[in-house]
């Protein structure tokens, strides 16, 4: 005999066996239940005064038993049943209510929509244990409202709904809802959680930003949800009812996954996954992950990688927790925790060797560094915001072909160029990652060593986009990363680009474009009051440092940008 769901202590044999019986009944497709299983159902409930629940599938088969207390009963996970996008689970729940004349309870109807049910009903009692009233509710196939729709209740007289019949005919209606959610590329659906404390403002701006995220790499934003609250609840960041409203309202947006916008901690991570039937992840998780689909060079790729794997490790748990829960999950602790250790162990070990060999990278790219220090070339660094056109610039200064695209992160491996200025003095400059507010740690530490050469940089351009509202935040962001990276002591301008985006003459901020140069990336013709400020700094500094002398001359000047990974051609500045 198949398993009760739920406690049955305190129970009696005949109990247990009268709760056992109901996994004897069959459905026919146009009924909600029959009449005998609704008798028998309503007679043991009201036996042993607590709440009794059925899932019956398609077919007209009981496929679980549940035993509950008297105010509620827990419904089991159902990893046969699987509510797939435009689909309904196959299972329709049917349970009692003790208490006279109860429908459907927030909790019933909440679970309807997040199981999706085919249906949810309530039976209550008489008090001769006899059925009453049936309430019975149905998912509604909207995108916006109430995701569900409460059925004129019915009795035993009338059991007959025409029950298949209405749920195949929801079940079309979803599918073709779902097919216009569709794209060519069957990309990722999102949906955006944002959980503040504080200004709501400064959420709108930080989820327009996770929004570029997302477009960064395919993934289409479907909705996005913004919760204020005292302080952030470290089980479900957003209360536990936001959560099953974001989630419900996820669903009907045909959302795939879900995008907090913090960074979850493993335990956080682990109750969200119990909880929701999608896929769950964080910023970190995102950046990590456009950084990987990014990465070039052989440096760059075992930095995301180790930055990915210490991330990764303790969640690891996590990981195969919810795996085991989505694969039946019981009976298998010994081998599954064998597993989880070797697993561990593994990625512990990869750890170990990406560090030594990134240890090795490193130190030839000291040695690179140490030897174009001494000669003595100056060294323009540029820096900025992601997508604030730095490629751009490099690439119009020198004339050269730099990867630059409307992505975040477009570049992420350093790259030199020279460039010559009239008076006949070379520099070199490199473009850099881009910054972006609360860089992940693992990254932070990963591109610590990229950044490193930043403090080589005798001068740093920050490159600020005025076309993108956020520009002052973005500004910020970069400065604190700078600081926390010991390289505000370096002389540097403000860039402030993409003047052709904007309208100079109502730009609220002119106080702010006075402090630097004002340019547009793409168009040659405007850099020219930046390349002779840049020259004009670079011959202040050759003279205060006096190393004028000690620069050598245009010609052998090839040999020195050697180690720069990869130089193409130089331009002449008029
Ligand atoms: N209209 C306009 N677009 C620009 C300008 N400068 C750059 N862009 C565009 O902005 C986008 C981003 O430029 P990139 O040079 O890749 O930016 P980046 O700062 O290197 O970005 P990451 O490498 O991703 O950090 C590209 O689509 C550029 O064509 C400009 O002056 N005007
Ligand atoms: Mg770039």
């Amino acid at each position: 005999m198949k398993k009760i769901i739920g406690s049955t202590t305190g129970l009696k044999s005949t109990q247990i066996k009268a709760l056992e019986n109901l996994y004897l009944f069959r459905t026919p497709p146009e009924e909600l239940i029959t009449e005998q299983q609704l008798n028998a159902l309503t007679a043991i409930s009201h036996d042993i005064r607590r709440q009794v629940g059925l899932l019956i599938n398609r077919a007209g088969k009981t496929v679980h038993v549940i035993a509950g207390d008297p105010h509620r009963i827990v419904i089991p996970d159902t990893p046969d049943y699987k509510a797939l996008p435009g689909r309904l689970k196959g299972l329709r729940c049917i349970h009692t209510h003790l208490v006279p004349g109860e429908s459907l309870t927030t909790d019933d109807v909440t679970d309807l929509s997040l199981l999706r049910l085919d249906f949810m009903a309530a039976v209550t009692i008489t008090p001769e244990g006899e059925p009453d009233i049936i309430y019975p509710a149905h998912i509604l196939p909207t995108e916006e409202g109430i995701p569900y729709e409460l059925v004129p209740p019915v009795t035993i007289n009338n059991l007959d709904i025409n029950c298949n019949a209405l749920i195949m005919a929801l079940e079309s209606e979803l599918a073709r809802k779902n097919a216009l959610y569709r794209t060519e590329t069957d990309e990722e659906k999102a949906m955006l959680i944002h959980v503040t404390t504080g200004d709501p403002l400064t959420s709108q701006a930080s989820l327009d930003e996770l929004e570029e995220l997302c477009t960064s790499s395919r993934i289409h934003v479907t909705g996005r949800a913004i919760q204020r609250r005292k302080v952030i609840d470290p089980k479900f960041v957003v209360g536990k009812g936001k959560l099953e409203e974001i989630t419900i309202n996820a669903i009907q947006r045909h959302a795939t996954m879900m995008i907090f916008d913090t960074e979850l901690t493993p335990a956080q991570i682990r109750s969200i996954t119990d909880f929701v039937e999608m896929k769950v992840i964080d910023r970190t998780q995102l950046i990590l992950d456009i950084f990987a689909n990014r990465a070039k060079s052989r440096e760059g790729k075992l930095q995301v990688e180790l930055a990915q794997l210490k991330y990764l490790l303790p969640r690891l748990i996590t990981r195969n927790t919810a795996m085991s829960r989505l694969t039946g999950g019981i009976g298998g602790r010994g081998p599954g925790e064998t597993k989880l250790e070797i697993n561990r162990r593994r990625v512990r070990d990869r750890i170990v060797k990406l560090g030594k060999e990134i240890k090795q990278i490193r130190k030839q790219r000291n040695q690179q560094r140490a030897k174009r220090n001494r000669k003595q070339v100056p060294v323009i660094s540029i820096v900025g915001y992601t997508n604030a056109g730095k490629s751009t610039l490099l690439n119009t200064l020198t004339q050269s072909e730099i990867l630059a695209e409307d992505k975040l992160f477009a570049t992420l491996d350093p790259s030199s160029r020279r460039l010559r200025f009239p008076k006949d003095i070379e520099v070199i400059i490199t473009d850099t990652v881009g910054f972006i507010q609360n860089l992940p740690e693992e990254l932070m530490e990963a591109f610590h060593a990229t950044l490193e050469e930043l403090e080589d940089a005798d001068i740093l351009l920050h490159v600020i986009d005025i076309s993108n509202p956020r520009y002052e935040q973005q500004m910020q962001s970069v400065e604190k990363i700078l600081a926390k990276l010991k390289l505000d002591e370096i002389p540097l301008i403000y860039v402030f680009n993409k003047q052709d985006r904007i309208e100079l003459a109502t730009f609220d901020n002119m106080w702010l474009l006075n402090q630097g140069v004002l340019i547009s990336a793409t168009k040659q013709e405007t850099l020219k009051p930046l390349v002779s400020r840049l020259e004009e700094m670079v011959n202040n500094r050759y003279e205060a440092n006096n190393y004028y002398n000690n620069a050598l001359p245009r010609e052998t000047n090839q040999s020195m940008l050697e180690p720069a990974p990869s130089i193409q051609k130089e331009n002449d500045y008029e």
